[in-house]
């Protein structure tokens, strides 16, 4: 059943006056659709059978944003809305504009409604829109040609780089404006002074032209989309080792990683690797050759780099430094292959901190997160969702089959709804048109409104004549919106010839509205300023491109509209023996690459300082000269310089390294408080008896273990302490079953030693308790102080003369003394309260003791807290809370 059918059968369904229809219309009592213009014909019926018939149903739409036709989505739905959910009384609902817009600029408007008017001429039924008065102000900046700010640039580029450059420079020119810093690099530029910022695709290939330019004017980038995020290089490294994990011929994923910036493997040691991978090909084939009848074919596979990796052969075929790292790197496969048992998210996690790359982008993002590392960071973890989803929604999930739907999601484009797609501040945004749907910032730029592009050549496989398993329009509900292929008439061929060239000439038109309706949904999307551009030769064309029919129309709208309209740059058509210029362009790279790039230098000397740190105090890193200390392209003489540990050879490594990273983290803790001050902890609004106990010693340290709970250290003593309570409760014969926070005893945390439990026994039934009968053993309760439901156990309640009532709660402990027993009593004035309460009698009747076993001694406590007392205690916490 695919989402169609899940449609239809829902729309069935629906209709059923006494189903799913009667419970979907008590559940929503008043129905709003939102973007009603992306609606198919089949949720139409849906929603019809749902809510038709009166129901209050009210739809928002603009039919010139209706932008899904490909997903069978009609832009005449709006139109039929009216009348489809007419009111109860039978007439057509009321239809309202919505005609001001309070985001854009007047000058945005001018071009939006440029671009829409074929479409009202074609039967939009939607005025124009108007400006509110208070939409922002213009950025203060100029252009790239120089010209003085205002809010729609238009240009057309000689090439798509130079289109790339002419929006990373405008960019640029508008975010320091913005900021009112001009010639500031953008990572001073404080976030929040920033505009909001997205670049606008028509397709993925115009991605990485775009965004190189903009990395390279230092602006941070975020390019979005499942598609995008898995062309992000963080992103791809978990995905490539999780390829290599998952399938060992996968050479590419491998080279990949042995060729990237932490491996750094060169040439001839990739060389040695092929080689080997071919030695053990080989050695196979002779075994096979010798014993042919028994070994079956498939093991005369080629070997693999992986399998190489994993069996190196003798270390002389590589130059030292890439043997050991190879082997090093063998090791980490082989140890990560153990753990391939994980559930997905947790494998991808693994393999971040495996592979370092959770260090890696913490450091990049800088001490604000600012950094387009911050974003990194999000990637990686947009990857984990997409993983975590996978799993939940997909039984049996296994990491073959997620690669798989990675794979497919790269190669479809069109086959995966757009994710939710988000505003972030502070990063230049790329983003398909589509996915900009409902969505504003301050700055847009439309890039690639180029012949061919944006419009895109139109696609013949998306009709019934052309594509495979199209529906034929004549069947399809929404068939008024679409061509129609005119046969009736038609009489002879030539007439069926021209009814086809009539129907493509209509699907022509159809598909070019609707492009026209995504680009007015793109120019809608800024708030202060508006790029639109193009060029004429792109990355391997053989003929220019030129104009869009659309960028020739914002040119014409910006030709006369006055100031705020800018044309800022206009490239001639290139004559007609003219060759593409980025044909000539060289590309030029180091390979393998320096991960560190420019950053080497600085990067070298901040290492060297903290290794010198490490290995002599921190006199020393502060003094002399910094060697070269990270590693280089790999040569067979190169060699890498490790971090020096500290000459301790008492001490195994491993601890050494953990008693660093603790002192680490504890030097940490201790400035983010010094940095931060207090953190109010709030008190929960459900307290043990054991918590209000820690209340009364030490509210800071209760307050730490609320915020950051860590299990109890296990304490032999607390469970000496339960044992004996489980003696004692068999012996009063109760049966009650325990929660885990309630074990009885499980407050007494020096309890008496292991091989005292008999002797416990002994001195208890010695006791003045041993031959007296409880009315109650191990009695739960909840009561409310304060506005806090405390919750605890009672050992045991003995009943008094005179209607009155012992609590007695058994200790195996030692008997506290001063500070420490006002503290226990707090338990003993909990129980009071608590037993008065259950057993319905005034509080001075019940009174309290601790049994101190083993020193067979009774305590009643003088002066036990009242309400009013725990009352104090809890409220003069400042405003409900404990600081930490
Ligand atoms: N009455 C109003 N007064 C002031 N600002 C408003 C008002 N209504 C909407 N806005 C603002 O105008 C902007 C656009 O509003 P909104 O996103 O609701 O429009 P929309 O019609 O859904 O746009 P689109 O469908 O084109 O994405 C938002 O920033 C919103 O906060």
């Amino acid at each position: 059943m695919d989402c169609g059918d899940q449609r239809a059968w829902w729309g069935r369904g629906a209709g059923d006056s006494t189903g799913a229809g009667v419970m979907e219309r008590d559940r929503c009592r008043v129905v709003l659709l939102d973007e009603y213009q992306d609606t198919s014909h089949a949720q139409v019926v849906l929603l019809n059978a749902l809510f038709g018939g009166g129901h209050p149903v009210t739809a928002v739409g603009d039919p010139c944003q209706s932008i899904y036709g490909w997903r069978g989505a009609s832009a005449g739905t709006l139109d039929r809305f009216p009348t489809e959910f007419a009111r109860a009384n039978g007439e057509p609902a009321p239809a309202l504009g919505l005609t001001t817009s309070w985001r854009n600029r007047p000058e945005i408007l001018r071009v939006a409604n440029a671009l829409s008017t074929p479409l009202r001429a074609a039967g939009a039924r939607v005025p124009e829109l108007r400006s509110a008065l208070t939409v922002r102000d213009p950025i203060p900046h100029r252009s790239p040609g120089g010209a003085a700010g205002g809010t729609v640039h238009c240009a057309m580029l000689p090439t798509y780089a130079d289109e790339a450059d002419w929006i990373a420079d405008s960019v640029l020119a508008a975010w320091r404006g913005a900021a009112g810093m001009p010639g500031a690099a953008p990572e001073h530029i404080p976030v929040d002074r920033r505009p909001t910022t997205a670049v606008l695709v028509r397709v993925r290939s115009q991605i990485p032209a775009i965004e190189s330019a903009l990395r390279e004017r230092g602006l941070p980038v975020e390019v979005v989309g499942l598609g995008g995020l898995l062309d992000t290089p963080e992103v791809r490294d978990v995905v490539c080792t999780l390829r290599v994990l998952a399938d060992p011929t996968d050479g590419a994923a491998l080279l990949r990683l042995l060729t990237g910036a932490r491996w750094r493997i060169g040439p001839r040691d990739l060389v040695a690797l092929h080689r080997r991978a071919r030695a053990i090909a080989n050695a196979r084939r002779q075994v096979a050759a010798d014993e042919a009848s028994e070994i079956s074919p498939d093991l005369l596979d080629e070997a693999t780099l992986v399998e190489a990796l994993a069996d190196l052969g003798p270390a002389q075929a590589y130059s030292a430094e890439g043997f050991a790292r190879l082997r090093a790197y063998g090791r980490e496969l082989a140890l990560l292959r153990y753990r391939l048992d994980q559930a997905l998210p947790d494998l991808i996690a693994d393999i971040e901190r495996t592979i370092g790359l959770d260090v890696e982008v913490a450091v990049r993002a800088g001490r604000d997160g600012a950094g387009d590392a911050g974003l990194a960071r999000g990637h990686l973890d947009a990857l984990g969702d997409v993983a975590a989803r996978f799993s939940g929604e997909t039984p049996g999930a296994t990491l073959s089959g997620f690669l798989s739907y990675l794979a497919a999601a790269e190669d479809e484009e069109r086959g995966l709804a757009p994710g939710e797609v988000e505003v972030v501040e502070g990063a230049v945004q790329v983003v398909t048109a589509h996915a900009a749907k409902g969505l504003e910032w301050d700055v847009v730029a439309v890039a690639g409104l180029s012949r061919g592009l944006w419009p895109g050549p139109v696609r013949n496989s998306d009709h019934w004549l052309g594509g495979l398993g199209v529906l034929p329009f004549p069947l399809r509900g929404d068939a008024d919106g679409l061509p129609e292929l005119a046969l009736d008439e038609a009489g002879d061929q030539r007439a069926v010839a021209r009814a086809v060239t009539d129907f493509t000439d209509a699907w022509r038109a159809h598909d070019e509205r609707e492009e026209r309706r995504l680009t007015y949904v793109a120019v809608t999307r800024p708030r202060r300023l508006l790029l639109c551009s193009g060029y004429w030769w792109g990355e391997g064309t053989k003929r220019p491109r030129g104009p869009s029919v659309f960028l020739r129309e914002v040119y014409d709208a910006c030709l006369d509209g006055g100031p705020g309209h800018l044309i800022d740059a206009w490239a001639p058509e290139p004559t007609p023996d003219a060759t593409n210029p980025t044909a000539e362009v060289v590309l030029r790279a180091e390979w393998p690459a320096d991960p560190l790039g420019g950053r080497r230098p600085a990067l070298a000397e901040a290492a060297g300082l903290v290794r010198r740190l490490m290995a002599d105090g921190p006199a020393a890193a502060l003094s002399g000269p910094v060697g070269p200390v990270l590693a280089g392209p790999v040569t067979p003489t190169g060699s890498t310089a490790e971090p020096v540990e500290p000459a301790e050879p008492e001490v195994d490594p491993e601890v050494a390294r953990w008693q660093r990273e603790a002192d680490l983290l504890l030097a940490e803790r201790a400035e983010l408080t010094r940095l931060s001050g207090a953190v109010e902890v709030a008190l929960p609004g459900a307290l043990s008896v054991t918590q209000l106990v820690a209340l009364r010693r030490d509210p800071a340290a209760l307050a730490r273990t609320l915020r950051r709970p860590v299990p109890a250290e296990p304490n032999p003593y607390a469970r000496r302490g339960t044992a004996f309570h489980a003696w004692l409760e068999q012996r009063f014969g109760a049966d009650r079953l325990l929660d885990l926070d309630e074990l009885p005893g499980a407050a007494d945390a020096d309890a008496a030693p292991d091989e005292a439990l008999v002797e416990l026994q002994e001195r208890f039934l010695a006791s003045e308790w041993a031959d007296r009968s409880p009315v109650e053993v191990e009695v739960p309760f909840a009561t409310v102080i304060a506005g806090v439901v405390v919750r605890g156990r009672m050992d045991a309640v003995f009943a008094r003369p005179g209607g009155r009532f012992d609590v007695v709660d058994w200790k195996t402990g030692a008997q506290p003394t001063g500070p420490a027993a006002d503290v226990a009593a707090v338990q003993l004035a909990v129980y009071r309260l608590a037993w008065a309460e259950l057993a319905g009698v005034p509080v001075d009747r019940v009174g309290a003791a601790f049994h101190y076993v083993r020193h067979g001694v009774t305590v009643r406590p003088a002066d036990l807290l009242d309400v009013t007392g725990l009352t104090a205690m809890i409220a003069q916490l400042p405003e409900d809370s404990a600081q930490h």
